[in-house]
């Protein structure tokens, strides 16, 4: 019996034992075979002949590639012939069902092969972002900054894994930046990060892995991350995530300034389909972000009305670049076809996918994945005195979340004598990683972005709510004593994960990812978002 909508079915003796048997796939050059795998099981693909890539990252002859809860596509310029056979199913249970395979090769839930795709559109989009690279070169121009738009399911983050992925492999170093706090880009949800890429991405694990979570097989990239523990920028007019989109961009601005590789390659930002809705606020935010990266081509998939809105207001203006009138930098706006591949992904999937992302961010990838390249992490629990952390809330609504907070002024960006906190040292954003020494200054040009605004973090004092059970802490590089301002504008080392809570004795257990002592630094409780995910610690 199925269950509908999930398409996920009831285990039966027959079906959990009978393993497909391997098919091969051959592919037309220009043609790419996209496939659907639910979490739980797992396919092995193998190239046979030819040459193939998925998103934009080429796949190694005979290699054995492992795919569990994935949607992809493998695409071929030349022609290949694929293996694919089934991999394990996983006996654990994913929100209660027993995931079992598809009736696809291999058990993928869907597979097919497809003649039509963009590939072709943005291979070119990526000759003309190297046009301009070379022109780059030697001139003291800045290399391109691209604002990748559309709807939700649009293709935006494959887009960017492509543009990347075609960048690396010219050996140039793109930033990526992911401004979608509802899928962690080389960390869990709720962040928003900034990574410069010089190696080639994961084609298991789509972006790869950093050393906050582990070990892995190619080369780690180093994030830098902020927590945005919101699920849309938008939540609270958009306050709390414009402060903190600045504060990335100053940050990816000095790293370009820094180092002339990826000054030369530029920027690739990746944004929340949200911001295409035309919801009231994500004009602004747009151009806040087109405004703080100094943008200079904007790429628009999956919405006519989008990219004439995008037209009228940018094509061919001046760039916000403080160079742009030497250079006579302007911006262009283009449209790309959205994939037909592109999989409308329900909250389900979503929801699982984060619980994922969370759950091997401690335990490693091979908690659900049986790749030999998966990652077993080893987690260690311990027990705080919650008196002696200095954890911090947003006290702002959510556009799902009524509830808000309560609200008290004097935790707003005042120390304890009511004056406004002064900007010190320590408000300088973080530098990107990897760039030692790197000086640049606090960001001005967004006024909510100065240190003195008011700023919606208030301290959660003791006793410790159990509502910190399952969820997540944020552990920043602001000393405890930090102010508001300070704790919002600093990077995130790493996270915790709270798996009780005892209010009478003052304790919380918390799992970490590695072992040792938490570091003494100020926290920002996950309350919100990503959701929480329980069971993490038995
Ligand atoms: N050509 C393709 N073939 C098969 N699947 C694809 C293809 N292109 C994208 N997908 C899948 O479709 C889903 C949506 O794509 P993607 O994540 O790139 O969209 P997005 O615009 O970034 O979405 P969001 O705004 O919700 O983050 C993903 O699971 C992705 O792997």
């Amino acid at each position: 019996m199925s269950l509908p909508g999930l398409e996920l079915a009831q285990p039966s003796e027959e079906r959990q034992h009978s393993a497909a048997p391997p098919s091969q796939i051959t592919l037309k050059p220009g043609s790419e075979w996209r496939f659907e795998v639910a979490f739980g099981h797992s396919i092995k693909v193998r190239l046979l002949t030819g040459t193939a890539e998925l998103f934009g990252t080429e796949l190694a002859e005979l290699q054995t590639y492992t795919f569990c809860g994935t949607k992809a596509a493998i695409y071929t310029w030349h022609g290949c012939e694929l293996e694919v056979s089934a991999g394990e199913t996983n006996t654990a249970t994913l929100d209660g069902v027993t995931p079992t395979a598809g009736h696809g090769a291999g058990g993928c839930q869907s597979e097919y092969v497809a003649e039509e795709t963009p590939m072709v559109e943005y291979a070119n989009a990526h000759f003309a972002l190297e046009t301009i690279r070379q022109e780059a070169h030697g001139s003291g121009k800045d290399g391109p900054r691209v604002l990748l738009l559309g709807p939700e399911d649009a293709g935006k983050t494959s887009l960017a894994k492509i543009l990347t992925a075609y960048a690396t492999k010219s050996g140039r170093q793109p930033i990526v930046v992911n401004l979608d706090p509802t899928e962690g880009m080389l960390s869990v949800p709720g962040t928003i990060t900034a990574t410069a890429f010089r190696t080639m991405l994961n084609i298991e694990e789509g972006w790869g892995s950093s050393p906050m979570s582990g070990p892995s097989p190619v080369p780690v990239k180093l994030p830098l991350v902020y927590g945005y523990p919101h699920p849309s920028p938008l939540d609270a007019n958009g306050s709390v995530y414009r402060p903190l989109v600045s504060r990335l961009a100053v940050s990816v601005t000095g790293r370009m300034a820094e180092d002339e590789d990826s000054r030369e390659t530029g920027i690739i930002v990746d944004t929340p389909g949200i911001l295409s809705s035309g919801k009231p606020g994500t004009t602004e935010l747009i151009n806040h972000i087109v405004t703080e990266f100094a943008i200079t081509t904007i790429i628009v998939l999956g919405s006519e009305r989008l990219y004439s809105n995008m037209v009228k207001q940018y094509d061919n203006k001046p760039s916000a670049s403080a160079s742009a009138d030497v250079f006579d930098e302007r911006v262009s706006v283009l449209k790309l076809s959205k994939s037909g591949g592109c999989v409308d992904r329900d909250p389900s999937y979503l929801k699982t996918a984060r619980e994922y992302q969370i759950k091997s961010y401690f335990f490693g990838t091979s908690i659900y994945s049986p790749s030999p390249f998966a990652v077993t992490l080893s987690p260690h629990t311990s027990q705080l005195d919650f008196a002696g952390l200095s954890v911090y809330n947003y006290t702002v609504t959510s556009e799902e979340d009524e509830d808000e907070d309560e609200y008290d002024p004097s935790q707003l960006g005042m120390d304890s004598f009511g004056e406004e906190t002064k900007p010190t040292e320590s408000d300088r954003p973080a530098p990107l990683p990897g760039i030692v020494g790197l000086s640049v200054n606090p960001p001005t040009s967004s006024a909510d972005n100065t240190p003195f605004s008011n700023v919606p973090l208030k301290k959660v004092l003791p006793p410790a709510p159990t509502a910190l059970t399952n969820t997540l802490l944020a552990i920043t590089h602001a000393p405890t004593t930090a102010t508001p301002a300070q704790v919002r504008d600093a990077s995130v080392i790493g996270f915790l994960y709270v798996a009780s809570v005892e209010p009478e004795k003052g304790k919380i257990h918390v799992l970490a990812p590695v072992g040792g002592r938490v570091p003494q630094r100020a926290m920002i409780w996950a309350k919100r978002w990503p959701d929480e995910v329980i069971g993490l610690v038995n």
